[in-house]
């Protein structure tokens, strides 16, 4: 399918101004150079791995609603990947850098566990989709540029570069989006315009948790 033909990019270019903001942020620009203060990194690890509680919910969520079974499949894989390898990885960092999780949620951690939290409740399969696609494609499109990782990088950035990108990693969003693409010809004009609503938020959510993160 032609890109310009599919839902998500639509949906994406309706967030145009938001969406070049969080892919192309000086917190990213910096972990990726290594130049990103540490206390800045901290403040992110801590409020990104609430953030990952209520994403690993959300993803479980559209697995029970996927359609068929082939369906849910990748997206089982994926949550086997961030309760594994990224769930570890914010455990060493965390570890690294001095400090621990909390449950201390910040306005923009406690705003995108909100948005979550309701796209799972509503029980629509495009809802959840919206915000995961947004939350996964993001951070593939500010992450592959950047990989492979300087070989200076210290582990706490190079992973969190090389999560979010390569082959694996391109092979997830494209089946997120391709979920929301498929599902999209079937909601109807309601249900449209609540996943639009969530995909809309959930961009602007991505940049406010990098200005968060940066300005801490
Ligand atoms: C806020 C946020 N958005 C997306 C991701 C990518 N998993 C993340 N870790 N944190």
């Amino acid at each position: 399918m032609q890109d310009s033909a599919r839902a998500t990019e639509t949906l994406r270019q309706g967030k145009d101004v938001d969406w070049k903001a969080a892919t192309t942020h000086a917190f990213t620009r910096e972990l990726s150079d290594g130049t990103l203060p540490e206390h800045k990194m901290r403040w992110y690890l801590q409020q990104d791995y609430q953030f990952v509680d209520g994403f690993v919910r959300l993803l479980a969520s559209a697995i029970a609603y996927a359609p068929s079974l082939a369906d849910s499949v990748p997206a089982a894989q994926f949550l086997a990947v961030i309760t594994g390898p990224e769930n570890t990885y914010f455990l060493r960092a965390m570890d690294a850098l001095g400090t621990e999780p909390s449950n201390d949620a910040a306005p923009a951690t406690r705003a995108f566990q909100d948005l979550m939290a309701g796209a799972a409740a509503s029980g629509r399969y495009g809802n959840m989709l919206a915000v995961l696609v947004v939350a996964e494609w993001v951070y593939l499109t500010w992450a592959n540029p950047e990989n492979p990782p300087h070989e200076t990088l210290p582990f706490w950035f190079a992973e969190w570069i090389t999560l979010h990108a390569g082959e694996g990693f391109e092979g997830v969003v494209e089946y997120l989006r391709g979920q929301l693409d498929k599902v999209w010809p079937t909601l109807d004009a309601d249900a449209q315009a609540e996943a639009t609503r969530l995909f809309h938020r959930a961009i602007e959510l991505e940049r406010d948790f990098f200005d968060a993160a940066y300005a801490a």
